[in-house]
């Protein structure tokens, strides 16, 4: 199970997330076969690589035939039921139809059956309602936490006449969910459409800041609008909870304190050179079985890595030294971790320079079965491309197929991406 952190501080739109999710890895061609599943009309999904403001952006082109067709709430709800479609993606794509058709009934004074969805197409909604919903239960996330939503100001045209920001189905859309206009200096515009609100309020199983979590995946979605000095893109963190994480003994982010600060290193394709902390205590004392527990419990506390090599002590004794490479922000938690969870009564503590190649995680399929894949990079070049172990044991044991076979396969999935 993931845990899934969206940035809405620049709203959000359903093309936006769509976008995220693509550059988060989820393949185009799982979103596409779930909007074929629904739409009446062929649906093709143009992938790209844009910027928006100082960011590397995806934007996923929906590309519709001219038909400009109204359908209503009832209309779109007989074509996700009659769909050939996986039920946790219908169920999701049904509750956020409902959500948006409920709002705009509201602000309309009309029933919502009779709700026509948007000016531009209904079908454009559907792809990107349904290619969300599709994306996120790909991403089997056990918690979707959002930010506070920046709703954007100012007034935005719309097929009835001119419309103040947020839009009426916005703003009730995000009703007793935290909300404000946007960073100082936000371009006075729309920044968070109905369908991104009533995405993100169907999704989100908590609101806030970024949780502590072990970032794999970033992806950063565009939509069509890209106002001057404002990076109009929504960010979607794909990982695991930090603690969860080092229970299972995965290190998806070798450096996750650094991911979580800036923006990915890959994007620079350049390898970082960061100064960090040894922490390190030699213990004779305490009972080895408590060892890998206390492993974790350095990892949770926001150690990069943590480790233990068998040592001979003064006395002739068997013993072990714990190690844990640690930001000089997590010094701190480390330390104490080391006090509370081993026996030792000391810590030392050396400077060392660690160097990173910039690193990005793509997501392969085996068997239909997900497996993270992290590439590293050097010189623009792939140096080195790892199945995530515990996507691949997750995958064998779900296919009935060796380990091993399936670490090849995604291995060989991935050098054809
Ligand atoms: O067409 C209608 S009724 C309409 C209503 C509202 C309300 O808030 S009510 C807003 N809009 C604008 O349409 C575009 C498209 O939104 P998507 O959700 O499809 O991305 C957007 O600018 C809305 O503010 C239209
Ligand atoms: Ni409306």
């Amino acid at each position: 199970m993931s845990l899934v952190w969206v940035d809405a501080s620049s709203g959000a739109s359903g093309d936006m997330l769509l976008g995220a999710l693509v550059g988060a890895g989820v393949p185009v061609s799982l979103i596409a076969s779930a909007i074929d599943a629904v739409a009446p009309e062929p649906v093709v999904l143009v992938p790209e690589q844009v910027r928006r403001g100082a960011l590397a952006a995806t934007r996923v082109r929906v590309q519709v035939a001219d038909s400009v067709q109204h359908r209503t709430w009832t209309d779109v709800r007989s074509l996700l039921t009659g769909a050939s479609l996986d039920e946790p993606v219908r169920e999701l794509a049904l509750r956020v139809f409902e959500r948006l058709a409920v709002a705009e009934g509201e602000v309309h004074g009309i029933p919502p059956e009779d709700v026509h969805f948007h000016e531009v197409g209904a079908l454009d909604a559907i792809a990107d309602v349904v290619g969300v919903c599709a994306g996120f239960v790909s991403l089997d996330a056990s918690q979707v936490v959002v930010s506070p939503v920046a709703v954007g100001s100012g007034t935005v045209r719309a097929a009835h006449g001119t419309l103040p920001v947020p839009p009426p189905a916005v703003a009730r859309l995000l009703t007793g969910v935290p909300s404000y206009a946007g960073a100082p200096g936000h371009p006075a515009m729309e920044l968070c459409t109905p369908t991104g609100a009533a995405l993100l309020t169907t999704l989100a199983t908590s609101w806030g800041a970024q949780p502590l979590m072990t970032t794999r995946a970033v992806g950063v979605g565009a939509g069509g609008r890209d106002p001057q000095g404002w990076s109009n893109a929504v960010r979607v963190l794909v990982g695991e909870e930090a603690g969860a994480n080092s229970r299972h003994g995965g290190n998806f982010g070798a450096d996750p304190a650094a991911e979580g600060r800036n923006f990915p290193p890959w994007r620079e394709n350049a390898p970082t050179s960061e100064t960090e902390l040894v922490l390190e205590a030699n213990i004779d004392d305490l009972d080895p079985r408590l060892i890998p527990g206390a492993i974790d419990a350095l990892l949770a506390a926001g150690a990069a890595d943590a480790w233990a090599t068998p040592i001979l002590m003064k006395k002739g004794r068997p013993a072990h030294t714990i190690h844990a490479l640690v930001p000089a922000s997590a010094a701190a938690a480390v330390r104490r971790v080391f006090f509370e969870e081993t026996s030792t009564i000391g810590v030392r503590e050396h400077e060392v320079v660690k160097h990173a190649l910039p690193r990005r995680m793509l997501t392969v399929s085996v068997g239909g079965q997900q497996i993270a894949v992290k590439a590293a990079l050097l010189d623009d070049a792939v140096v080195n491309l790892q199945p995530e172990w515990d996507d691949v044991a997750r995958a064998a044991a779900a296919l009935g197929r060796p380990a091993i076979d399936v670490l090849a396969e995604a291995k060989a999935a991935a050098l054809d991406l």
